[in-house]
């Protein structure tokens, strides 16, 4: 009878043109073929145990790889002087789903940036930052900054977002975002008072554009000309842009237009970043690492160590689920421990390793499952 075996073979660090980010890299298949039926079980168990241990060594190497930052030789040629880096901030003002953190995501691309949610000092959150050449592009969100009816600001939150209102000029570029759809479904008076307070006259220290959001939702491309008709004569904005940050429509124009107004300047965050594959590995190697610390040897053979939910919530914090899985009620009571603490030592432990690995809140859940 013919057994199949899979082997995962080694990673190394890798550039993404000429985005400078770690990966995991390379996954080799090797099949091999036996014909006796009892070799081939412990073949099987052997090569098994080898791929496990090659996938712990590769999670390692990626942890430490993270930890240290980029590969020095990997990096040599896309060193960039300070001289020569270009910088731009981009400060993103819309009501509360207009689409920053889906157009933000796109723009920076699916990786993590490692200094991603830090809060600055204007308590505006970077929402990503995107480094490609010799540009950085940080983008902030500018929460709460919305008027009343009367298109001035509530007296009550007047005082929260004073120093908000403050900093917003002091972005190079301002980019007041809103949901399309339903400004042609249900129009928010407070929206359109935001367009139009911010496009009312230019800003010759900053360059403000105006994003018709969500495009995609839109059937009839005719209405959304109508639309931009509708604000063309606001002397404000130097642009508008008809995008879907979700869909990724016209959004490659935008990220052009706004590399092209970056600005002679040291860049201000380091442009390291991590892959979200590299980041669940490291998840996998910080809980089997604090794992063997409590129940003092490794993950005994026949267990299995899954990572069974990666989430990234909307508040920028991340959901990760494991789960060992086990075939014996006596290895599910030893990880567990006496009415689960040692599971749950073990997770609040790695869940604060985790926390201060990937700068951001971690809720770690795990569980520990006998296989039915
Ligand atoms: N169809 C469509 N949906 C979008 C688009 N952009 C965002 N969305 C959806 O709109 C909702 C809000 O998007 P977010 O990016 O979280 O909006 P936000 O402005 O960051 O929201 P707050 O965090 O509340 O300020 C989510 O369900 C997105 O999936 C788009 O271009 N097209």
């Amino acid at each position: 009878m013919d057994g199949r075996i899979v082997v995962v073979s080694s990673g190394l660090i890798e550039k993404d043109g000429n985005i400078r980010m770690t990966r995991i890299w390379l996954r080799q298949r090797v099949e091999r073929i036996f014909s006796n039926g009892d070799l081939r079980h412990s073949k099987v168990k052997e090569e098994e145990e080898e791929e496990e241990s090659r996938r712990r060594i590769l999670a390692k190497a990626l942890l430490e790889a993270a930890l240290e930052g980029p590969d020095e030789d990997a990096d040599q040629d896309q060193e960039v002087k300070e001289e020569d880096q270009k910088s731009l901030s981009v400060g993103i003002i819309g009501a509360p789903n207009a689409g920053k953190s889906a157009l933000t995501n796109f723009m920076v691309g699916t990786k993590v940036a490692a200094v991603s949610r830090k809060t600055n000092t204007t308590t505006h959150e970077v929402l990503g930052v995107m480094t490609k050449r010799d540009t950085q592009i940080c983008f902030f969100d500018t929460p709460g900054l919305m008027l009343n009816r009367s298109g001035y600001l509530h007296k009550d939150m007047k005082a929260r977002v004073e120093s908000a209102w403050s900093s917003v000029n002091l972005y190079d570029v301002l980019m007041v975002i809103f949901d399309v759809h339903r400004h042609l479904t249900k129009p928010d008076s407070r929206v359109l008072r935001l367009i139009k307070r911010m496009g009312e006259e230019p800003n010759p220290k900053q360059i403000r554009i105006l994003c018709m959001n969500k495009v995609d939702l839109i059937e009839k491309k005719k209405e959304l000309l109508k639309v931009a008709e509708q604000f063309k004569d606001l002397p404000g904005y130097g642009r508008i842009f008809m995008i879907s940050g979700l869909k990724g429509t016209g959004v490659e124009d935008l990220t052009k237009y706004l590399m092209e107004q970056a600005v002679q300047r040291p860049w201000d965050e380091d442009p390291i970043t991590m892959s979200e594959e590299v980041m669940k590995n490291i998840s996998l190697e910080v809980v089997r690492e604090r794992l063997l610390d409590h129940v003092h040897q490794e993950i005994p053979y026949g267990i299995d160590h899954r990572l069974v939910d990666w989430k990234e919530l909307r508040d920028g914090s991340l959901r990760i689920e494991q789960h060992f899985i086990t075939s014996k009620m006596s290895q599910r009571k030893i990880l567990v421990g006496k009415n689960g603490s040692k599971i749950g030592r073990i997770g609040i432990e790695a869940n604060e390793e985790l926390r201060s690995i990937f700068k951001r809140e971690v809720h770690l859940i795990l569980q520990v499952r006998v296989k039915t």
